[in-house]
């Protein structure tokens, strides 16, 4: 059985969507480990009974506590289910971490029918590494080369 860290995150107003979504697939989800903020960790571990990580409520910063193990490569998939209907106080971090989903290429489910699509997915059992645009040591060897040439020619002017 290949386990996945999987995280599971819900606005307020989508939290009911998320825990009904989350007992029908209760079977599916406890062979997984599972992550959340800290409301939404709550309430999944309370209505389906099975062990969650719980971060930081989303507002005092569980969504960037995420974003830090979804860099660290520590999360496998994120089931976000955001509301599109309001503002929230911390909307920065929840931009944050869509945008750092997108950059880790971390499959991400943002309502119902993708997160079905995503549960029942074949993938869940195989080893899977996402594909990435970029390799951390070489984008950073790049940036680094790149500065100290820029601050070697300011060097350069000024001797
Ligand atoms: O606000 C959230 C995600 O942005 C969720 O936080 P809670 O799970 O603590 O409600």
């Amino acid at each position: 059985m290949n386990r996945k860290r999987i995280a599971l995150v819900a606005h307020d107003s989508m939290k009911s969507d998320l825990i009904e979504w989350a007992l029908y697939n209760k079977g599916t989800l406890k062979e997984h480990e599972l992550y959340s903020t800290g409301t939404t960790g709550f309430l999944v571990e309370k209505e389906l009974g099975v062990p969650v990580h719980k971060f930081k409520s989303g507002p005092l910063g569980g969504d960037q506590q995420l974003g830090a193990r979804i860099v660290e490569g520590l999360i496998d998939i994120l089931i976000f289910f955001w509301d599109p209907l309001n503002v929230q106080p911390h909307d920065p971090d929840v931009r944050a971490l869509l945008r750092i989903s997108v950059v880790y290429n971390i499959p991400t489910a943002c309502n119902r029918s993708t997160a079905d699509y995503l549960i029942s997915s074949p993938l869940l059992k195989e080893t899977y590494v996402p594909k990435r645009k970029f390799n951390p040591e070489e984008y950073q060897q790049r940036r680094n080369v790149q500065f100290l040439e820029q601050i070697s020619s300011i060097k350069g002017d000024r001797d």
